[in-house]
């Protein structure tokens, strides 16, 4: 998900499915018969490419930290010293305003009316997004099967670039055999000829080309039998506090799909081990390999296996998610996406997003059920991060949890639309009114815990609160780098109203637990809470899966002010990824930080020293040679936060 100033419009590249994935390891049995010809995956192996950016420093920075050895950073700050003689550093330029929509009157408005039998896209108010952060043609992650990709051809250089992604760690990669791939093309141009099907040779196993899309499904239903593999084995650490925790519960009621008697979301009470084993069945069978022949299409698995990962077997009404919240008194909008709207529903946020539809949201297409399980399965991988596995490497609280997840479908409900005009009145919607959807679209919703509020509204009292900030988020994204090779890849302020990534919020609590490759770490945290959110741009590697964004495809998101720090950061990140978009890039992360610093520095304001600013300031330099967060962390400017557990 992204947020107002982070960029509304991303459409889904490439592929049709939306999001990108590959697999960080080659699966050898699937290699000979099942390449999937119009995917490919791009691992190849290098170093982490060093931050080219050249931004500007001033004086000589502190040695680079002990242990790593960065030759490409040597290389390249030689060519940044020397480019850095005569350029200027950048001026913070003033922060564009989201422009308000120019709303049609209503009764110009059509009616939107479902349309999915003609296929036709239908808007329900004029393309409101114009500024350059709101315009952006692409949208999602692009599905990259990646399985059986290693033997495909290399990717095309682009003229000029320098580098390779590197691999994920871990990961052993095949060299590129030709030969392999040629007889494989050849066996399924012959089959083509014979037969439309584009599965060759094995009925029921993965199939290629035209049915790319669907293989994103076996992968999908793998991350979520993990997840839900290591909820049973976990439970007690599952979601302290509650006896029954809501995702696990929802979860927990697929096994009601073959017990049609039962309702949908509702626990049964049956012994927790038990009802796991049947969502591991449940799970496994959203595998291609035992899907029904009768049962073709992309549109089937994904909205069955965004169901099952929601424990539906149908999807409910908005009311009906509601109702199990809170009365529908207790509800009010908060804030607002280009594909989602968000409502606080008691202690909760109900992120709703449209899905499915032929109609233009927002002046967008609306994004397809395998996008939704997408964010789910990115969503629910971080939570893992939350630390209710026991004994964990990797842990921290500051990735917002989701605690439930929906599949809803019908009229919007009337708690929610007037919700939604209150927020309009006060704030200005940039979104489409909801009162128009159809009675049969689709939305996904992701019941999250309350973050607080995003850093720009929020009124953070002094240097202290701001360390606090600083340290909390260089852990989180030191943690998950660790666990999961996560860049979050739009760490922004927020822009107008309520749509910043960085969410704050006060707990009173002295200090915070993080655990880092097995070290814990208190870290004193001043009372204050960050909660990030909005994956959309981010990148992971679950393990079976690497999703991510190619932003490549969106020339416009790089298109922001010169001189504006958060157009910048994006350009940047195309700098030090090489627009490999799928590849491992830690730096990003470091370029968020130093983004942030410079909002500290230069757009908050709070109770703080000369001194203190010069500390932000020589911290901002430092970072300029780490190449992660993990580096980041260890900076001087954190020391006195640290406390070893
Ligand atoms: N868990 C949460 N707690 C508090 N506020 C939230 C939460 N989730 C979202 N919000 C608020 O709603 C806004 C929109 O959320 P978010 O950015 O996730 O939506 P989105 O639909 O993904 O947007 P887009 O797709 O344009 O990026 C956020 O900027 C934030 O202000």
């Amino acid at each position: 998900m992204r947020a107002g100033y982070g960029f509304g419009k991303i459409k889904w590249a490439g592929l049709e499915s939306g999001r990108t994935r590959t697999r960080p390891a080659p699966l050898p049995s699937l290699l000979d018969t099942s390449l999937p010809p119009k995917v490919a995956l791009y691992m190849m192996p290098g170093h982490l490419k060093p931050d080219k950016t050249g931004e500007k420093e001033l004086e000589k920075g502190p040695p680079f930290p002990p242990n790593v050895v960065d030759l490409w950073a040597e290389i390249v700050g030689e060519e940044d010293n020397q480019r850095s003689v005569g350029v200027a550093e950048p001026e913070m330029a003033v922060i564009y305003q989201r422009k308000k929509a120019e709303v049609m009157p209503q009764k110009d408005v059509p009616r939107r009316q479902s349309n999915s039998s003609t296929g036709s896209r239908k808007s329900i108010a004029p393309v409101t997004r114009v500024s350059w952060n709101r315009s952006l043609s692409t949208r999602g992650r692009t599905s990259i099967a990646a399985t059986a990709c290693v033997d495909h051809q290399p990717q095309q250089r682009k003229p000029g670039r320098k580098v390779k992604p590197p691999l994920p760690r871990g990961k052993n990669v095949q060299p590129p055999n030709y030969d392999k791939e040629r007889v494989y093309f050849q066996e399924v141009d012959a089959f083509e000829l014979l037969e439309e099907s584009p599965s060759p040779k094995k009925p029921g196993t993965w199939a290629m080309g035209a049915q790319v899309d669907n293989a994103v499904i076996p992968h999908l239903s793998s991350v979520l039998q993990k997840w839900l593999i290591s909820k049973k084995l976990n439970r007690k650490y599952a979601f302290p506090g509650k006896e029954y925790p809501e995702v696990y519960l929802r979860l927990s009621s697929i096994q009601q799909r073959s017990n049609p008697s039962l309702n949908d979301k509702q626990f049964t009470g049956m012994p927790i081990q038990e009802t796991c084993e049947d969502i591991e069945i449940e799970v496994r069978k959203l595998s291609l390999t035992s899907r029904p022949s009768s049962l073709d299409g992309q549109g089937w698995n994904s909205f069955t296996a965004l169901l099952t990962a929601c424990g539906q077997s149908v999807p409910s009404t908005l009311t009906e998610m509601l109702l199990s919240y809170c009365d529908q008194g207790n509800i009010t909008k908060i804030g607002e996406g280009t594909y989602g709207e968000a409502f606080k529903v008691k202690n909760n946020v109900c992120k709703i997003v449209p899905f499915g539809g032929d109609l233009l949201v927002n002046g967008e297409v609306q994004k397809k059920s395998e996008e939704l399980l997408e964010e789910v399965v990115l969503s629910c991988t971080l939570n893992h991060l939350r630390g209710h596995e026991g004994e964990v490497s990797n842990a921290c609280t500051t990735f917002i949890e989701t605690v439930d997840l929906w599949v809803c479908q019908g009229y919007y409900d009337s708690a929610l639309i007037s919700a939604w005009e209150d927020w309009d009145s006060k704030h200005g919607s940039e979104n489409d009114h909801p009162k128009d959807f159809p009675a049969d679209q689709c939305y996904a919703v992701f019941v999250q815990e309350h973050g607080g509020r995003d850093l720009e509204s929020f009124v953070l009292l002094n240097f202290d609160e701001a360390r606090s900030l600083l340290v909390q988020v260089s852990l989180a994204l030191a943690v998950a780098e660790a666990a999961y090779e996560f860049e979050h890849r739009d760490l922004h302020w927020g822009y107008n109203l309520k749509q910043g990534n960085i969410l704050l919020s006060r707990n009173g609590s002295a200090t915070l637990q993080f655990i880092l490759e097995g070290k814990k770490l208190q870290v004193r945290n001043f009372g204050l809470l960050i909660s990030i959110i909005d994956f959309t741009l981010s990148r992971i590697n679950t393990g079976e899966d690497i999703l991510f964004l190619d932003l490549s495809s969106d020339p416009a998101l790089f298109e922001g002010p010169k001189g504006d720090k958060q157009a910048d950061t994006y350009r940047k990140m195309r700098d030090v990824t090489d627009e490999c978009w799928e590849g491992s890039f830690p730096k990003t992360n470091v370029l968020w930080l130093q983004y942030l610093v410079d909002i500290l520095l230069l757009k908050k304001s709070y109770e703080r020293t000369p001194k203190d600013e010069r500390e932000l300031r020589s911290l901002k330099k430092r970072l300029h040679s780490y190449g992660s967060a993990k580096e980041a962390a260890s900076d001087p400017f954190f020391s006195d936060l640290l406390i070893s557990g």
